[in-house]
């Protein structure tokens, strides 16, 4: 069994790129590294639940959109009960080294990682201009933009990392400064 040394939690608003940059840090990694995300075991749980084709819901399609707000909310319920569900959940497949956690959304998900895995978790906020988050593909949506799942950490302010990923940009110097700063 592979200890888990390093957990980097990835946050960001909608069309920030979390995916892409977890997916190039993931390549540049190798191996001892796996992308673990709190949306699987809920997109899993739904759609088994409401009885949905799990490959369109896990894609970037408009059924992903259409039934967007509805798992938010059901997802809020299971989270009353208990705030770790999903992100123990997502954990229960980590078995490598690094693990990057690509969609940390809530305050109550970054806690449960300090909580559970201590001083092995980083955070990384990325960050991007309104205009390349449209150019993306992002419409601004009353009921998804302005809820907890996309504001629930806008003022959070124990950042390790904060990064701008800018089309204008080079990422690769994006992964960089990632494995610099977070010693990866
Ligand atoms: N630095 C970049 N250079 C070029 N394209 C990028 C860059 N960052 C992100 N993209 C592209 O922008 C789109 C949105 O990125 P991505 O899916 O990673 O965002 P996200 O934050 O995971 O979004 P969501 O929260 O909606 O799932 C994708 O098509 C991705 O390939």
């Amino acid at each position: 069994m592979t200890e888990i040394k390093r957990i980097v939690l990835v946050s960001g608003k909608r069309k920030c790129g979390k995916d892409f940059i977890s997916e190039h840090l993931k390549r540049r990694l190798g191996d001892r590294c796996q992308i673990v995300r709190i949306s699987e075991p809920i997109k899993s749980e739904w759609a088994r639940k409401m009885q949905l084709d799990l490959a369109e819901l896990l894609s970037d399609g408009p059924y992903k959109e259409k039934y967007r707000k509805d798992m938010i909310d059901w997802s809020d319920e299971v989270r009353k009960q208990d705030y770790g569900y999903f992100c123990k959940t997502a954990m229960e497949k980590a078995k490598s080294e690094i693990i990057i956690v690509s969609d940390v959304r809530r305050m109550n998900d970054v806690r449960y990682f300090r909580e559970t895995y201590g001083d092995k978790v980083v955070c990384l906020r990325l960050t991007c201009p309104d205009p390349v988050r449209i150019q993306r593909g992002f419409v601004y949506t009353a009921g998804i933009d302005d809820i907890e799942s996309e504001c629930g950490l806008d003022n959070y302010n124990k950042w390790d990392l904060v990064l701008e990923n800018n089309n204008a940009l080079n990422f690769d110097h994006l992964i960089d400064i990632i494995i610099q700063t977070f010693a990866l």
